[in-house]
């Protein structure tokens, strides 16, 4: 993974995003003057402490949420519009699949909603079964899969239609700590072979560090964009490079920041 992105094309851009829930007189600000900009081919996570608004925000970049101010464009378009022509997957912190549908078929889903004929998208199936490793238990319902399996089903589910996007909400946060460093290796490996532009979301340093290309600190109260940091960890990352120098520095850095970011807060 290339760590400059500054030169690539702007895939989503953040114009000074805020969000303000509730009704007048009990109106909380969630959000407030959010910027940044998200290159092509870019793995960005928002990181930030509990509640600080990184759900959210990524909810108003997937159009699950309007703005209250400010602008979001993805590929310089509405995130609905987007979204309409189904140019982005999500994959939240449950796998949400269908108890009643075996893997294959949950993979399917989107496919038939698509109204795509099954002959044409049979070996696009095959092949996302493989890239997650569930081949041999295609025909295997939810309920007789682990968490961890359940998760890749539902990353294999997202990549069905080949989005150019994926918005990821704490994915792997439910797993335990071995399960998590396979999913996170398998990400790693997934998108050094697929062009995507990933935007994740995670409470944890480490798996913020070893999956991204930058990093964005969100304060909390309201959320706000504290510093933004580069990652430059370079392409080729494995779980051995939480161990470098490097990576330790630069987890010791992001966790500072995150602190700073929870002081500097108005609450
Ligand atoms: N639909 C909603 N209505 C009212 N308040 C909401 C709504 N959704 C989120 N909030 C509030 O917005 C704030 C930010 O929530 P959000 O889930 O985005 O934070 P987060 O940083 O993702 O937290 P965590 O890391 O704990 O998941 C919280 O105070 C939450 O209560």
């Amino acid at each position: 993974m290339n760590s400059d992105f500054s030169r690539q094309k702007v895939e989503i851009s953040l114009d000074g995003v805020g969000m303000v829930f509730g009704k007048k007189g009990r109106q909380v600000t969630v959000l407030q003057n959010i910027s940044f900009d998200v290159g092509q081919n870019e793995f960005v996570t928002l990181l930030g402490p509990s509640g600080c608004g990184k759900s959210t925000l990524l909810r108003l970049m997937a159009d699950l949420l309007q703005p209250s101010s400010g602008q979001i464009t993805i590929q310089k378009e509405h995130p609905k519009e987007v979204r309409l022509r189904r140019k982005f997957g999500i994959i939240f912190r449950t796998p949400n699949l269908f108890e009643w549908r075996t893997v294959r078929e949950n993979i399917e889903l989107p496919l038939e909603v698509h109204e795509q004929s099954r002959h044409t998208y049979q070996d696009r199936v095959d092949h996302l079964l493989e890239t997650v490793g569930l081949t041999k238990f295609k025909d295997y319902y939810p309920w007789q899969l682990s968490t961890g399996m359940q998760i890749r089903v539902a990353i294999a589910r997202a990549l069905s239609l080949d989005p150019p996007i994926l918005f990821m909400d704490e994915p792997f946060s439910t797993l335990d700590e071995f399960t998590k460093d396979k999913l996170q290796l398998d990400l790693l490996e997934m998108k050094k072979k697929m062009n995507k532009t990933i935007v994740f979301v995670t409470r944890s340093t480490t798996e913020a560090v070893l999956l991204s290309n930058r990093i964005i600190v969100l304060s909390a109260n309201p959320g706000r964009v504290h510093a933004i940091h580069q990652v430059p960890l370079g392409h080729d990352r494995t779980l051995q490079t939480r161990e470098s120098p490097l990576f330790q520095e630069l987890t010791a850095a992001i966790r500072k920041s995150v602190y700073e970011g929870s002081e500097s807060s108005e609450a």
